[in-house]
Formats: structure tokens, sequence, C-alpha cells
């Protein structure tokens, strides 16, 4: 098979030059205190054109594997169920951060659920780990510059909502950008158009067809009981939240927090793919002081061990749902 390129993928559309290339852009960040640099379209193409040199797929879907949900270790885990997968290490990718955090494994693997050519991070990129934001969603646009059309955004999550059980997955129904408020944003920084508008819409960003799909789908494999539809919200991390924090973010609606997920939506909806968001309760978030429960990382990755089984199934029934309502070839 000849190899594919960038421009076979996006549309057809033959590649026009910006008239002025930004190439790694360097701004001042809102704190002031750090700097903001982002890689270029052009750079991203080399990047996207190195994958595309490695592999015979063309992925429609991209998925990012949460804590625990795609480790090494884990035989059985979402990550494993890929057929005939090509596994790319995340250091011999040019321009790719290395994933520093147990439960994230630090590759990309094509292959195919359910027939369906699909691409995952096994191990994502998270802002404590020293990352900035722009960094932390880089794959996304890689992921979008070899065709992927929707993403599937997993997580590791703490279960603010009193009806949670730790072993819910949470259908993602929106979220609220914290870390945006303070002006942290992974679209921080010049604009190329060619990556997205300048001022993205975001009340959409969690497909409203995909949560209809996940919906169905937790029906028929009989675990519409453990599956909730809610409100997600990320935090900086690596720390877990003080009871206030937590007493703050049950009043404004959130249902499960974590450390991830926002920025690379949003990333995401600025290129306009899809994106579906399901996160695993891992543990219970502790809104009350006297209470013995600490939450911890060992925690958060045994659930993700405990539910791989039904987080494989659950994802792959998705994965060929998501693939019927996307066309095969651009
Ligand atoms: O990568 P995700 O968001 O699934 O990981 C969560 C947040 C922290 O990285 C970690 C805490 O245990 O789990
Ligand atoms: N911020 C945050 N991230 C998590 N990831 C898994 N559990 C939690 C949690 O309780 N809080």
């Amino acid at each position: 098979m000849a190899p594919i390129n960038v421009t076979d993928i996006n549309e057809n559309k033959a590649y026009v030059p910006a008239k002025k290339a930004l190439p790694e852009v360097e701004t001042e960040s809102a704190n002031g205190n750090e700097k903001c640099k982002g890689y270029s379209y052009e750079t991203l193409l080399e990047t996207a054109n190195f994958l595309l040199s490695r592999i015979t797929i063309q992925p429609r879907i991209g998925i990012i594997c949460g804590s625990g949900m795609g480790s090494y270790w884990n035989e059985g885990s979402l990550a494993e169920s890929i057929q005939d997968g090509v596994c790319i290490p995340y250091e011999d990718i040019p321009n790719f951060p290395v994933s520093t955090v147990e439960g994230h494994h630090g590759r990309l693997v094509f292959g195919k659920i359910e027939g369906a050519p699909v691409v995952a991070m096994q191990g994502r990129f998270h802002y404590y780990e020293g990352y900035p934001l722009w960094k932390c969603c880089l794959p996304v646009r890689v992921m979008k510059l070899i065709g992927v059309k929707t993403l599937i955004a997993t997580n590791a999550a703490g279960g603010l909502n009193p009806d949670y059980k730790i072993g819910d997955l949470m259908i993602v129904k929106d979220h609220i950008n914290m870390m945006g408020f303070a002006g942290n944003n992974p679209l921080h920084g010049p604009n190329d158009e060619r990556f997205g508008p300048r001022f993205p819409p975001m009340n959409k960003a969690y497909n409203y067809e995909h949560r209809k799909i996940a919906k169905e789908v937790a029906k028929e494999l009989n675990i519409n009981n453990m599956v909730r539809e809610g409100v997600y919200t990320c935090l900086g991390g690596p720390n877990f939240e003080t009871v206030a924090e937590l007493k703050m973010l049950k009043m404004v609606g959130v249902d499960a927090v974590g450390m991830s997920t926002v920025h690379e939506v949003i990333t995401a909806r600025h290129c306009d793919m899809k994106v579906f968001g399901l996160s695993l309760i891992t543990n219970e978030c502790v809104t009350s002081y006297d209470h013995d429960m600490e939450a911890n990382h060992e925690e958060v990755l045994d659930v993700g061990r405990m539910r791989q089984d039904i987080l494989r199934k659950y994802v792959s029934r998705l994965v060929d749902r998501f693939s019927q309502i996307e066309p095969e070839s651009p």
C-alpha cells in the first residue's frame, strides 16, 4: 500500500501554506511568569506524516486512555483490545512529549476495534507533569492531521455527586474549565486558522448523538445501572482536593473531578472533531472533615483494573457504533 500523507486525508484539500507561517510561537502566558510556546502547524504536519509513514490504516476514531485504563501490565485493558496493533513509543515520535505517570504507558497504538480503524493514546500528558496545556493537547491536533474525526477521551475521576459509586462510569455531558477561569487555556497564544477559529464555541462540546448512543449501548450491555451522565471538571493537580474545594465544586454543579480531559476536549472541538467523554469514578470525593479516607493514586489504578473488562466491552461497542456514523473515507 502506498504511504498515506496528511493532504490525502484532510478532505483532499491541497496544502496551502499560511500567508505568514507561525513557527514555534512564543508569548508570555497570562500570569506572566511562564513562556507559552506552541508548535506550528508545519511542525505538527511533520509529526503526522512521520506516523502516517509507519501505518497502513487510517484511523477515524482516536481514544485517550485514562489512568489505569491502558497500562502495559493491564492485560485485557482498553488498549489491549486493539487488534493487529502497531505500537509507537512516544519517545520515537518527533515533537512528542513523554509519559511520566504510573498507569500511563507512553505509546500510540494503531489498530482495529470491532473492525474499525483507531488510534489510542496509551498514556496521556498532564499539566502537573510540567507540560503546558498546549503540549498536553498536542496529540489531539496530530490525531486531527492524520484524519481522526471523533475523539473518545476517557479519564479516572473522583465522584463528587453523592449518588455515584466507585466503579461507576460517567458519560460526560459538559465540563467546567476551572483552569480556564484563571486564563490557562490550551488555545492561549496566537491562533492558526488552519486548526480552527480564534473564538470557538463550546456549548456543544460533548456530542449529543454520541451520548445518546452511549446510553443505548449501556442498556444493551445491561450496565445502565452503573452508567451516569454528568459534569466533569479538571483541576491542575497533582494534589487531590481539599474538603473546602470539593464543597465549592459541588455547589457549582460538578459531578466528577479529575486532572485532564477538559483541555483535550477544547483542542478537539477547536479543530472540529466530535467528542465523547467518559469518566471512571475511581474514588469518592470526601466533603466532610471527619472522614478517615484519603484519595490516592493506587486506588485509582486498582479501580481501573477492576473495571477493565466492562470498560473494554463498553468502549469496543461504542467504537463500533460511532464508526457506523462516520463515513469510511475522507
Ligand atoms: O489521566 P487521568 O485523568 O485519567 O488521571 C487521573 C488524574 C491523575 O492523573 C490521576 C490521579 O490518580 O488520575
Ligand atoms: N482531581 C482529582 N483527580 C482524580 N483522579 C482520580 N480521582 C481524582 C480525584 O478525586 N480528584
